[in-house]
């Protein structure tokens, strides 16, 4: 199966159009003001006419306010919302957008609990839990604890980089895989070499997943 690939981050449309060029199939941007990779409504409008209409435009938010996603959803074409703080489901659901969950996976997390009760999420982020960080950390959690039956399609990020993307499809199995830290020259600087060494390796699983190529 075809493992989709998140590239998120994304802070400029120079970033953008190297990320869509390498491949992605969404880019998302960070629309929490404490993250090194804060995008501004502005700067994402231009990343939204930089990329083609095909690519997933993903807007990650971290316990915003209604008003503060209102404000965004109505300025930047977004196809997809990111709740990566502790909002309930209700409020995840109540915008004009679909959305995706991310779960920090801490010990002793009721996985299925916490799915189940994001009834209308579309899927679910699992990414590595570190106290008082939300995300974008580099740290990454045990691949194996994914997993391989959820109600919705699971999203494998936290830590990812081009040389260790390849084991932790092998290991998890995602539906699709996100990655920021692992493909950047600096926190909010995307490297196009290393965004394109990481699609290329999921790209390479997917060959091996659909069996022998012919030379
Ligand atoms: O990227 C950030 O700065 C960020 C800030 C707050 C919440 C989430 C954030 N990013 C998300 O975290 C994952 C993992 O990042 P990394 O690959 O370990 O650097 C990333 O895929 C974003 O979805």
């Amino acid at each position: 199966m075809a493992t989709r690939v998140k590239i998120c981050g994304i802070t400029s449309a120079n970033d953008a159009q190297q990320a869509q060029a390498a491949g992605a199939d969404a880019l998302g941007l960070v629309f929490y003001p404490d993250s090194p990779r804060y995008i501004d409504p502005l700067a994402a409008l231009e990343v939204a006419e930089a990329v083609g209409p095909f690519v997933t435009l993903v807007g990650l938010f971290v316990d915003a306010t209604e008003a503060e996603v209102n404000r965004i959803v109505e300025r930047v074409p977004l196809n997809l919302l990111q709740f990566h703080g502790n909002e309930p489901p209700e409020f995840c659901a109540s915008f004009s957008r679909p959305y995706i969950r991310a779960l920090r996976m801490r010990e002793g997390l009721n996985l299925g609990a916490a799915m189940s009760a994001h009834q209308h999420a579309r899927g679910f982020l699992l990414d590595a839990y570190v106290p008082g960080i939300p995300g974008g950390t580099g740290a990454r959690f045990d691949w194996s604890r994914v997993p391989q039956i959820a109600p919705k399609p699971l999203v494998l990020a936290g830590g990812l980089s081009p040389e260790n993307v390849a084991e932790a499809i092998s290991i998890a199995r995602p539906w699709a895989v996100d990655v920021s830290g692992g493909v950047e020259v600096s926190p909010g600087v995307k490297d196009a070499e290393k965004m394109a060494s990481f699609v290329r390796a999921v790209r390479d699983t997917r060959l091996a997943a659909a069996g022998p190529v012919d030379k």
